[in-house]
């Protein structure tokens, strides 16, 4: 019977290619919490040569969107510990169908952030296309607030609570946001990189028994392992569409300093990238966010840190890979794993 269920999953399997075509959108919005600086990384990325850095992938075809639409000014009430709520919500509005308009184009939809309060917009108007999508979202930060939970009533600390559809209940009525109805299911998500999880976010993640690797996790099974885990959690047959949300203070602040709610611990820049690759590989990323780089922060060197740090993250992830140019070593003696050694 087993026999006869793998012939059938594999004939209904589609054959998954990475797309080289890539669409990148600019969102130059920081009201989604509360430093100077965030707005500024479109700009910063592009002038840092985006564009050549991506043109060093072999065939990718590249098209650039542009920013999106950032409204100036609020002319509507806000809600209660939920700072700038009507001008994060115009802006995710535009973003939106910006991102499903690149998809429609065939497309991965590169998104340059602004701060994590953008995967509204994001993730929202992926799931307008890809109804079945899965999200990795790659962070610090749990970002799954509500504005009764939320410490700081920034906006950038609920993302994942505005988009799942198992947390609705928990918010009250949200002027502005009537655009966006939460349809996404907190059963496609899962976490890399936790390390600063406030005391609800903690509860909501163990409620929804979502797949969540905090440092600890990465240190004991390492990133390889942890994220091919979280692939096969969501998504056992690999047939999936992808998307990562990327915040950049998922690396330790070594790594990435310019960025506005930092913590130490964290990735190295060679774990991101091993994870970008790894999703790469699957053939079904369709969309990345890359968020949180303030380059008004620290000095000349960490902002050029930070910013390549980006760059790196973005080539992995769409193809980039110097394999083949390094010599590799090989593994000619048994090696003993973690586990037999403690054992
Ligand atoms: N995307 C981020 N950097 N999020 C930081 C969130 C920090 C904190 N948990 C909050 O809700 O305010």
């Amino acid at each position: 019977m087993n026999f006869v269920r793998t012939i059938v999953r594999n004939m209904s399997r589609r054959q998954w290619e990475p797309l080289k075509k890539v669409g990148i959108i600019g969102v130059p919005f920081e009201k989604g919490q509360k430093k100077y600086g965030v707005s500024v990384a479109p700009a910063a990325m592009r002038s840092a040569g985006l564009i050549d850095h991506l043109k060093e992938i072999y065939d990718l075809d590249i098209k650039d969107y542009g920013d999106v639409e950032i409204p100036s000014r609020e002319d509507t009430v806000g809600v209660d510990n939920m700072s700038h709520l009507p001008l994060v919500s115009a802006c995710n509005k535009n973003l939106s169908d910006k991102v499903s308009h690149v998809l429609r184009e065939g497309r991965v939809a590169v998104t340059i952030g602004g701060d994590h309060s953008i995967g509204v917009g994001t993730v929202d108007g992926h799931y307008k296309v890809n109804e079945n999508m899965i999200l990795i979202w790659v962070d610090a930060h749990a970002d799954i607030n509500t504005n009764k939970t939320s410490e700081s009533g920034s906006v950038h600390g609920m993302p994942v609570a505005l988009l799942v559809k198992e947390l609705s209940d928990y918010w009250p009525y949200l002027p502005t946001m009537d655009w966006q109805i939460p349809q996404f299911s907190i059963k496609n998500l899962g976490y890399v990189g936790l390390r600063s999880v406030d005391e609800y976010e903690r509860l909501a993640i163990e409620k929804y028994n979502v797949p969540a690797f905090a440092m600890e996790d990465i240190e004991e099974y390492g990133i390889q392992k942890s994220i091919q885990h979280i692939l096969q959690r969501l998504d056992p047959d690999g047939n999936k569409p992808i998307h990562v949300s990327f915040d950049i203070d998922s690396l330790d602040s070594i790594e990435a300093p310019s960025t506005g709610t930092p913590v130490r611990g964290g990735l190295t820049l060679r774990e991101a990238i091993k994870l970008m690759e790894i999703v790469y590989a699957t053939g079904r990323l369709r969309a990345i966010d890359l968020v949180e780089i303030n380059p008004a922060l620290g000095n000349d060197s960490d902002r050029k840190r930070t910013i390549d740090a980006g760059l790196c993250i973005l080539k992995a992830g769409l193809g980039f890979s110097r394999r083949g140019t390094t010599p590799r070593g090989v593994l000619d003696l048994p090696v003993q794993t973690y586990h037999e050694t403690k054992s």
